[in-house]
């Protein structure tokens, strides 16, 4: 075995209807049973805010106009944007192994991921989910719906809901068993339904963990090799979109930091990604992080492109 990966698919790789998604993955599958086949232990992460957001709209306009459908609370939404994507995913990944003769086995693991209750994230809403709104409709939005509706990196206006910070994994030990056994497992999908532990309950909550964290997560508990946070763009760039940008092959974690602090990524897009390559660098000797594009996964790995984030 070369690596223990920990892949974060981001929203590129997923698109925005079933129709679109169902393409989408089978390219999505290439690169990861790509790192497969090189001999690599693959886990694979994914986003959910587009999917999350159309489920929670979908659920909350069918049961306003009809009394047969009943309110869908936003934890079983997360968990149903699971499912959805788990099921597409592993089944193109499915396919893509038995393509290349490779007996090996993929499945979603339903994830819970422990937050603390009193996370100042459920006071300050920051996650985008959803489609994305003009200024005009964002303001009737938040009248007749009492979203809370911010600018999304100059892309539009969209929902955002609280995003606490992932502390724990609850299946980390049937996702361990799994890897271990060799089988392929997507797990903390939208960076996992939250949860709070009230005694021996798991009680979901109303909030969309950041994707990039829970990877982070997770690839530390699996004592992972890589992070790897596949997006829409090849590299991490300082200045982004001026011009004067340029784009980075290599960060250490002292330079990123640095780079957070005079504010070079963008919140809720590269900043995350950039945060969680850097917990991931900073957490043990050895282990590296990388940003790069699906299309570039099998490049990034061996040296050639992306940012590569290391102590
Ligand atoms: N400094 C930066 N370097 C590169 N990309 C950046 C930077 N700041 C913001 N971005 C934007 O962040 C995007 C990735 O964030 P996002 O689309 O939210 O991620 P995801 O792939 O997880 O959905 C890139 O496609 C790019 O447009
Ligand atoms: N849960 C999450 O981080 O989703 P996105 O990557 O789609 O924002």
């Amino acid at each position: 075995m070369k690596n223990k990966i920990v892949v974060a698919l981001g929203g590129n790789a997923l698109g925005n209807s079933p129709k679109e998604q169902l393409e989408l993955v089978k390219n999505t599958a290439k690169p990861i049973v790509d790192l497969i086949e090189e001999g690599n232990q693959v886990i694979i992460a994914h986003g959910n805010g587009p999917q999350v957001g159309m489920i929670n709209l979908s659920m909350e306009t069918a049961s306003r106009c009809n009394s047969k459908t009943p309110e869908m609370p936003f934890p079983e939404c997360g968990a149903m944007s699971q499912g959805y994507i788990g099921y597409h995913l592993q089944n193109a990944i499915r396919e893509e192994l038995l393509n290349r003769n490779l007996e090996m086995q993929v499945a979603t693991v339903v994830t819970q991921v422990i937050v603390d209750k009193n996370d100042d994230a459920f006071n300050n809403p920051t996650k985008p989910i959803g489609a994305f709104y003009s200024e005009e409709e964002a303001k009737r939005l938040e009248i007749e719906k009492g979203y809370v509706m911010k600018e999304d990196a100059g892309r539009g206006y969209r929902r955002v809901v609280p995003s606490p910070i992932p502390i724990d994994v609850a299946e980390k030990e049937i996702v361990k068993t799994l890897v271990d056994n060799n089988h392929i497992v997507i797990t903390v999908g939208g960076g996992g339904i939250p949860v709070i532990k009230e005694n021996n309950s798991l009680i979901g909550v109303p909030a969309v963990i950041d994707k990039d964290f829970a990877s982070e997560k997770i690839a530390e508990i699996l004592d992972a090799d890589y992070l790897i946070i596949l997006t829409a763009v090849e590299k991490v760039a300082i200045n982004f979109g001026k011009e004067n940008e340029k784009w980075l092959d290599t960060l250490t974690v002292d330079e990123a930091n640095a780079y957070i602090e005079e504010g070079h990524f963008a919140p809720g897009s590269m900043l995350p990604k950039v945060q969680a390559a850097v917990k991931f660098a900073s957490s043990k000797k050895g282990r590296k992080a990388l940003i790069t594009s699906l299309e570039k996964a099998a490049k990034g790995i061996k040296g050639e492109t992306g940012t590569l984030i290391m102590d």
